[in-house]
């Protein structure tokens, strides 16, 4: 189970973006998460991605408290939430191939030996076929692209994946294979997944359940 408990977080002194928020997803359900603009949803994001320290509450994962770490927290435990977020340009490096994209969390966890084989396989996963895998960011779509940082998030083999808007900047056909990928996990492997979009149609077919947040960040 991943859980936020009582999230106060922020970005200026006594002005919390998060005011005492609670999320809990267990292993094999999709949590939507939705809510107005400026509400809060993306930074809820980088809370449970451990990118961000609350200032206060906990995020923990099968009860163990892992923000106390903050950004120090073991890599075991880190690798073990995915994030993908809404622009995929922000994420990546331009100038990177996909390969080397989805390639960069392989050589982080050590696993040189089977780089190769594990690239094919995720970007066969996401549906990027060979000559893509060798063109830079700035040489492919958006949709592809995010097809790339999806596949570069599941690398580590994540328990849980935390889509932020992920299919904000792509069209419905990219939209339904990403939502798909993320889908055949939960039935392969039980992750957990937070799903935030403002596309609340979207969210009602996508999650188990959904949660607002409100204007107050609460
Ligand atoms: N890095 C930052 N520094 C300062 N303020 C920020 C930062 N990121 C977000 N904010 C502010 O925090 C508030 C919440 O932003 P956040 O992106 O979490 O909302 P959101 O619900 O995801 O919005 P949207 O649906 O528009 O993406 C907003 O008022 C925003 O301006």
């Amino acid at each position: 189970m991943l859980c936020a408990n009582g999230i106060v977080a922020g970005y200026r002194r006594n002005a919390p973006v998060l005011d005492g928020v609670d999320v809990h997803i267990a292993s094999g359900e999709t949590v939507g998460l939705a809510g107005p603009s400026g509400c809060g949803k993306s930074t809820l994001a980088r809370v449970l991605a451990l990118l961000l320290p609350p200032w206060r509450g906990e995020v923990s994962l099968d009860g163990v408290a892992i923000t106390r770490f903050r950004h120090a927290a073991p890599a075991a435990m880190r690798t073990r939430v995915g994030v993908v977020f809404q622009q995929p340009r922000l994420a990546v490096d331009p100038r990177f191939t996909l390969r080397q994209v989805i390639a960069e969390p392989v050589h982080a966890a050590g696993r040189n030996g089977a780089v190769d084989r594990t690239v094919t396989d995720l970007a066969d996963r996401v549906g990027l076929t060979g000559d893509l895998l060798n063109r830079c960011g700035h040489e492919v779509s958006d949709g592809q692209l995010q097809r790339a940082c999806l596949a570069r998030a599941l690398a580590p083999e994540p328990d849980y994946l935390v889509c932020d808007e992920m299919t904000a900047m792509v069209d419905a056909s990219t939209t339904a294979l990403l939502v798909q990928v993320v889908r055949s996990l939960i039935s392969e492997r039980g992750v957990g997944v937070l799903a935030i979009s403002h596309d609340e149609e979207l969210l009602d077919i996508w999650a188990d359940r959904v949660i607002r947040l409100d204007a107050s960040g609460s």
